[in-house]
Parts: C-alpha cells; sequence; structure tokens
C-alpha cells in the first residue's frame, strides 16, 4: 500500500479528475502546489474583462467571502457577458462553490461587490436573487424530492411566484419546452432516471425564468450518456435563449469544452483564466485537470 492511500490522501486525491483515464494519484497537496507554480501571471481585472464579449452581465470585484468568520475567496474578481458561459475549474476546496454561493446569497460576505446587469446585488437574499435579480442556483444532485410527482417538483421551483396560478402557468411554459418531463408528470420523481433527474432539477430553476444559471457540477454521479443529455440542454439554454451560465465542473474536460470562459481556483484565488478551449490547450492544465 502506497503511503498517500495509508494517509487517507489518496481518499482526498485526483485520480482521473477530468475524466480523464489516470493510473496515477496525484494528492490534492500536489495539484494546489503545482497549480500555484503555474500561477505565475495572476490575470488581472483587465485580463479578465478582455474575455467577455459584449456588455458584462455578471460581474465580482475584490470579493471576500466565506463562512462564519472564515474567509475562503480572496480578493477574488469575475466577468461574463449576457449570454456567454463560464467555467470553474480547480483542485477539491478551492472555493468553487463558494463563487457560486457568494453570488447567490449563501456566505458572509467580508468585502467587495457582486452585480448584475449592473445593479449592485452584493447584500440580498438568495430569495431577492432569485425574484427581483433572476438569479438562479440548481443544486447538485439529488435535490428533488422523490416521493413527490414530477409537476409537484417543478412547482416548487414557483414558490417565490405571487400566486399558484402563476406558478402553474411557469411550470406549464417549461413542460412545453421538455416533452420527456411533461410525459412524466404524474410519476414520482424518484422513479426518473439519473439524467431526468438532473433535468427536473435544472427545470425546476428555470421556472422563475432567471437570466443568470449557477450551475454547481451538472455532470456529477450522472452516466456518460446523461452527461451528453445535459451539456445539450445548457448549451440550448445558453445558446438559443441567451442565459447567462457560471458553472462548477469536476469533469474540467466537459466543463472547458462547453464554456466559453474558464477560471482555475487554487486556494480561493484565480490562478488562471482564458477562454475554455485555450485552457484546455493548457499542458498544465491538460497535466493538472485533464488527466494528461
Ligand atoms: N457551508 C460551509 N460551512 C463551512 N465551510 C464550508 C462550507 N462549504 C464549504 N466550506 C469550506 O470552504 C472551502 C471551499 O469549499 P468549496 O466547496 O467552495 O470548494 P470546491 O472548490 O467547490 O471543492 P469541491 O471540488 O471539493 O466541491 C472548503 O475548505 C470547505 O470545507
Amino acid at each position: 500500500m502506497s503511503e498517500q492511500t495509508q494517509t487517507g490522501a489518496a481518499d482526498r486525491g485526483v485520480r482521473g479528475y477530468g475524466g480523464g483515464d489516470v493510473s496515477t494519484v496525484i494528492s490534492v497537496e500536489d495539484v494546489v502546489r503545482q497549480a500555484q507554480a503555474i500561477a505565475q501571471d495572476r490575470p488581472t481585472a483587465e485580463a479578465l474583462q478582455a474575455m467577455v464579449e459584449g456588455e458584462t452581465f455578471l460581474s465580482i470585484e475584490a470579493l471576500r467571502a466565506g463562512y462564519g468568520k472564515m474567509e475562503i475567496l480572496h480578493d477574488f474578481d469575475l466577468r461574463v457577458g449576457k449570454g456567454q458561459s463560464l467555467c470553474l475549474i480547480g483542485p477539491n476546496g478551492a472555493g468553487k462553490s463558494t463563487v457560486l454561493h457568494s453570488i447567490f446569497g449563501f456566505t458572509n460576505i467580508f468585502s467587495g461587490t457582486v452585480t448584475v446587469g449592473g445593479r449592485d446585488v452584493t447584500r440580498l437574499s438568495p430569495q431577492q436573487k432569485l425574484k427581483a435579480a433572476g438569479v438562479a442556483y440548481i443544486l447538485q444532485d439529488k435535490s428533488v424530492f422523490p416521493g413527490m410527482t414530477v409537476e409537484e417538483n417543478l412547482l416548487m421551483g414557483g414558490f417565490l411566484k405571487d400566486s399558484v396560478d402563476q406558478a402553474r402557468e411557469a411550470a406549464e411554459k417549461v413542460f412545453a419546452k421538455y416533452d420527456r418531463l411533461a410525459e412524466r408528470r404524474n410519476k414520482p420523481a424518484g422513479v426518473l432516471s439519473g439524467g431526468e433527474r438532473r433535468l427536473l432539477e435544472i427545470s425546476r430553476a428555470l421556472v422563475m425564468d432567471p437570466e443568470v444559471l449557477l450551475v454547481d457540477e451538472p455532470s456529477i454521479g450522472l452516466e456518460p450518456r446523461f452527461i451528453d443529455m445535459v451539456f445539450e440542454i445548457l448549451d440550448d439554454l445558453q445558446r438559443g435563449e441567451g442565459k447567462t451560465i457560471v458553472m462548477v465542473e469536476q469533469n474540467a474536460k466537459k466543463g472547458l469544452e462547453f464554456a466559453d470562459i474558464g477560471y482555475v481556483l487554487v486556494s480561493g484565488e484565480t490562478a488562471l483564466a482564458g477562454r475554455g478551449e485555450e485552457l484546455l490547450q493548457n499542458p498544465e492544465v491538460g497535466r493538472l485537470f485533464l488527466g494528461g
């Protein structure tokens, strides 16, 4: 047994990170050390801005945020244009989900700002973000209620609507888009396939017709054929409907293939940023996150 396995580091390590075929296990500490080494030129705010096409829609400036008194994000900046997609990759614990949590209002924000469509939304609650600022957070895995029907689950997405009728109307619009869900509307959500459940999670967020989708690990726990399906749905929402997408994705290859912009997060800071396809070609990113 290797020392890593004995110490348990392998469990926290990166095996086949990014969906690649890696036979060795790299510990999280190694990934952080090596990623810090490649981050000699941390991207400036100007460099982040240069990747935005058109108007900047979602912007984070000099954000310090975390949980309780613990700061996880240090002086963090992010820019994404309207209808663009941005994917955050990086080692476990780097703070990727914390970025989404901070945009949505789940963290303590010590300083810095979050703006959407030019409006300062830093201090809005998650409910206000969803209802007034058009930002939706799509939970990781296992967030459907298995004993409730598909329709009931979808209606839950409209809980901030002013009336049940409005929620129903909005849910019907979503059903009209996805036959696969409409055909199963009276079935318990627990009998859906993994891919259908993910579709329901995404659809539930669409009931409020958000402009920004925060997507936490869309591929987690899915078979490859469902992963492709989920990315096609996201692609349609971005390129077909103009939604702005910020996602966290452990499957770095998929995430960077999909996204216009990629950020590599290390220890709560952006170590590297570039167009998705550029990062895919970056040899260090390939070695650390794409399996070779
Ligand atoms: N609700 C919370 N309360 C306290 N600490 C938290 C909470 N959520 C995350 N953390 C801590 O914040 C740090 C960053 O976690 P985060 O989930 O943002 O990382 P990540 O890059 O998304 O990691 P992973 O890829 O493993 O999901 C970790 O040290 C984690 O333990």
